[in-house]
């Protein structure tokens, strides 16, 4: 290799522990056909020098050959591997490569530009920290650049850098550089994507990768390589609630039985009394065993074995959480999104399984609430899925789960959809809120009475668990875009004629402990709030 660290001949021990400590970034590359992702991947490893001598003599040869790059080396070839794929000159499939810098290990997804491919461009995506989206600057912000950047933002991708490519194409124009920008960031207030970035590059000549360009001095930002180097990205996974979905049950002999798995939140330590959900029992961690040996504590990301103080029925698909931390939901019933990527539709009421971390249930898509148009973003109702629609379904499961919303978790929020049959993934989706099947029917009633017939609508919840009903069916309101007011029942009679003029919904909990008509939606806008707080109906929370 053309070595990218003088440590690696003089003190190759020094070295591989360096580079064991290195954070690492997973991302991904999108964009339309031909904006540059395969050159820019070859770039960034070449220029990282993460490729072999003879790797780089062989494309030098084959540039001349098969290279779309005329006189120069076409380090696209680096990337498209596959023979079947170099012919017809495009990209297939999701291909991973990696490379380090002096600061961090990378493992980058390239994922096909093609329209039909979104379904490998959501796999992709799953795993990552980033995505890059290329830009051609000839063409701009283009429908494959929204779509992407949908799916990713849908994936819970918390950084965006836009790199603006073949700015040689464009005399290197700062105007131009400027009206995508501005482009993008019109479209993309629509996601509320936290960390968006813009680079103007040549993927071909290397501007703005990894040293700044001199054909482009009105730019002093970081280039695309520093950006990848420093955005910050710890604290990016749910660090305070620790999970650790059980993977296996480990009993080498009657001595030692421990509980492997990935801790997918929070950290964990010797001592720390856990509960195990499902079941509920509980008891402390008395040793957090790892492959490198005994550890004190250990954090999210780390592959671990627990073992327990007592003896306590723990099985795989079981989910260890801190007693007294925030619980994850248990529930059979759930609205989410779905990424359908099957060629067949998907059939309401039919049978599928439902993967959620390590547990695997029967179940059925119930109700499909509205399909997402991912070029407009705009909603729509809709009876069935295509091969890679988007949409907010309901599922029913044959018996309880225990997950979180996968805003908050991107680990325990997400599950896939198994076709019972061929055994093959036909779909992936992220949690939005849980429920109960028997809510359900009460819940799709109110939201057609909404969408329907645009009525105001009251609901009334006369059981013992009341409050927690209450919350839960607001929660899954919120998630199909309602707004619900909690009123106790003495409250009613006065309260619920406003907030029923206000357009929103009522739910009126019997049993229910809770200040006078406590707020509690999220989705009532601030206008409403100060409207209702002033007539002294309404307390924010
Ligand atoms: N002038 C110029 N050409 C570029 C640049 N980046 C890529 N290209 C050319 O654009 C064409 C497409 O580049 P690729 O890297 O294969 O594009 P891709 O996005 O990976 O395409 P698919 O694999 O089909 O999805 C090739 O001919 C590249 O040489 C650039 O910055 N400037």
């Amino acid at each position: 290799m053309s070595h990218q660290s003088e440590l690696i001949s003089t003190d190759i021990n020094a070295y591989l522990e360096q580079h064991q400590q290195k954070e690492l970034l997973r991302f991904l590359t999108c964009g339309s056909v031909d904006d540059g992702k395969s050159t820019l991947i070859g770039r960034l490893l070449h220029d990282s020098k993460m490729i072999y001598e003879d790797q780089l003599a062989a494309i030098e040869k084959d540039s001349q050959k098969s290279g779309t790059t005329g006189e120069k080396v076409d380090l696209a070839l680096l990337v498209d591997g596959l023979a079947a794929e170099r012919e017809q000159g495009i990209t297939i499939d999701v291909a991973y490569r990696y490379f380090s810098t002096s600061r961090r290990k990378f493992i980058i997804g390239d994922t096909p530009g093609h329209e039909q491919y979104t379904r490998n461009m959501a796999t992709g995506a799953s795993t990552c920290d980033l995505a890059i989206i290329l830009v051609d600057a000839r063409h701009g912000v283009m429908t494959q650049t929204r779509r992407h950047s949908f799916i990713a933002h849908l994936l819970g991708i918390k950084h965006v850098i836009v790199a603006v490519n073949k700015m040689d194409l464009v005399e290197f124009s700062e105007a131009r550089y400027q009206e995508i920008k501005e482009d993008y960031l019109e479209f993309s207030k629509q996601l509320s994507i936290p960390d968006i970035r813009f680079v103007p590059i040549s993927a071909l000549e290397g501007d703005n990768v990894v040293t700044q360009s001199s054909n482009m001095p009105w730019f002093n930002e970081s280039p695309l390589m520093e950006l990848l180097e420093t955005i910050e990205i710890a604290t990016d996974s749910d660090q305070t609630h620790f999970r650790l979905p059980v993977q296996y049950v480990n009993r080498p002999n009657l001595d030692f039985r421990g509980f492997a798995g990935t801790i997918a939140g929070g950290q964990v330590s010797v001592g720390d009394k856990l509960s195990v959900l499902p079941s509920g029992q509980s008891s402390s961690v008395k040793e957090i065993v790892t492959f490198d040996g005994n550890l004190e504590t250990a954090h999210v990301g780390q592959a671990i074995t627990l073992t327990l103080e007592d003896e306590i029925d723990v099985s795989r698909g079981d989910t260890l959480v801190k007693s007294g931390e925030s619980a994850p939901v248990i529930a059979d019933a759930f609205t989410t999104k779905l990424v359908w990527m099957a060629d067949e539709d998907m059939i309401s009421g039919r049978q599928y399984y439902f993967k959620v971390g390590h547990q695997l249930v029967a179940g059925t898509i119930a109700q499909v609430n509205e399909a997402i148009d991912v070029n407009t973003l705009e909603t729509a109702p809709a009876n069935t899925l295509h091969l890679n629609s988007i949409a907010n379904v309901t599922i029913h499961l044959s018996k309880p789960v225990v997950v979180d919303p996968y805003q908050n978790n991107r680990h325990t929020g997400a599950f896939i959809v198994i076709d019972r049959l061929t055994n093959g993934t036909v779909a992936a989706g992220m949690i939005e809120s849980a429920t109960e099947i028997s809510d359900l029917k009460m819940i799709t009633e109110v939201d057609r009475e909404l969408r329907y017939h645009q009525k105001s609508v009251t609901v009334v919840i006369d059981d013992n668990d009341a409050a927690e009903k209450a919350v839960s069916l607001e929660q899954t309101l919120f998630s199909l875009g309602h707004a619900a007011v909690i009123v106790r029942p003495e409250d009613a009679l006065t309260v619920c004629p406003y907030i029923e003029a206000a357009g929103l919904i009522a739910i009126v909990a019997g049993n229910i402990d809770l200040p006078f008509g406590l707020l509690y939606s999220k989705a009532v806008t601030a206008t409403i709030v100060d409207d209702l707080t002033e007539k002294g109906i309404l307390l924010p929370l």
